[in-house]
């Protein structure tokens, strides 16, 4: 949808990269141009995305990282910065999430979903942000929002509520940091093929296609939407857009706010 080489010379942080949504995304980046930094627990699995994006001609590299420890994001993305000289762009895409009652979640289950997506988020996004304004501004974040924020869900409210705190600290960082030239956004996707989401949430038998009989474009979202997405918010194409967020989901949440 961009123009090649639109992020020719950036590097971009992608939490999450290795698998599912921010693989995706990752791979536009880099197909963009940007030099791509992909953060997760598992070394493994960045392993082979970051050689396969390699193959395609796309310059990565991975660290494993927990988004929860601050410390070793902080040490993570300085050593970014003294390899590549610089961080431009930041997304916000690690997550957890499992259904649960919420009378029947226990403090640690609230916190391991709390912590990666809300304060997970909120590391990245100082630690990049301090260094966006040391170096004199410009950049720009998109965290991955989820509709629940929007509306609520009796089964994730750790996810709803986590992310809906992520939508409230895209809007005040956006005010915050708009004088130094940081834009931040939230991309919203509805149910996504072939991510963690569905395995993880909609394995129960009948659910995935009870999903899709409340969608009125009649089909779920696919990777490449929401990477397309991410991209132009992230690009100087959107260079007067910031605090919003753009909610992807063939319309599942119309008429329901
Ligand atoms: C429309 C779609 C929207 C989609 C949005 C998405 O985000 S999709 C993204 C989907 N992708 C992903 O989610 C991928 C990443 N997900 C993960 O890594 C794990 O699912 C994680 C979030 C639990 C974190 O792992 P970790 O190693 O840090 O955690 P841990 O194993 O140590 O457990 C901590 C606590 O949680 C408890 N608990 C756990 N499961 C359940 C359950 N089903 N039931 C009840 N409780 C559960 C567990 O018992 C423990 O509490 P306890 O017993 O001590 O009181
Ligand atoms: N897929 C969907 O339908 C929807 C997804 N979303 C959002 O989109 C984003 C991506 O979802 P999806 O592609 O389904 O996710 P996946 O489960 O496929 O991937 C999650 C990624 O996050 C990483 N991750 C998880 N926990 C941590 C952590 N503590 N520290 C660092 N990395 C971590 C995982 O790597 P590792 O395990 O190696 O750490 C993995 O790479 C999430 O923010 C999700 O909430 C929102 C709405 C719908």
């Amino acid at each position: 949808m961009l123009p090649p080489g639109s992020f020719e010379g950036r590097v971009a942080v992608i939490t999450g990269g290795s698998s599912g949504i921010g693989e995706t995304i990752a791979r536009h980046l880099a197909a963009l141009g940007a030099t791509v930094v992909l953060l997760g627990r598992r070394p493994d699995a960045l392993r082979e995305v970051v050689a396969s994006i390699r193959e395609a001609g796309g310059s990565a590299a991975g660290f494993a990282a927990d988004v929860r420890d601050r410390e070793r994001v902080e040490a993570v993305l300085a050593e970014v910065v003294d390899r590549y000289g610089r961080i431009d762009h930041l997304v916000n895409n690690a997550a957890g999430n499992f259904r649960v009652a919420p009378e029947e979640m226990s403090p640690n289950a609230w916190n391991a979903v709390v912590r990666i997506v809300l304060d997970g988020s909120w590391h990245c996004t100082q630690t990049v942000g301090r260094h966006l304004i040391a170096r004199g501004g410009g950049g720009s974040v998109v965290s991955i929002g989820t509709t629940p924020a929007l509306f609520g869900d009796p089964d994730t409210a750790h996810s709803a509520s986590a992310k809906a705190g992520v939508l409230a600290m895209t809007k005040s960082l956006a005010i915050a940091w708009g004088r130094h030239g940081i834009r931040l956004n939230v991309v919203t996707p509805g149910l996504t093929d072939d991510t963690g989401a569905v395995s993880q949430l909609f394995a129960a038998e009948g659910a995935y296609a009870a999903n899709l009989e409340k969608i009125p474009v009649g089909r779920h979202a696919n990777r490449d939407e929401i990477a397309e997405a991410v991209t132009y918010l992230l690009s100087d194409h959107a260079g007067y857009v910031t605090g919003q967020n753009l909610v992807i989901d063939g319309g599942r949440s119309l008429g329901i706010g």
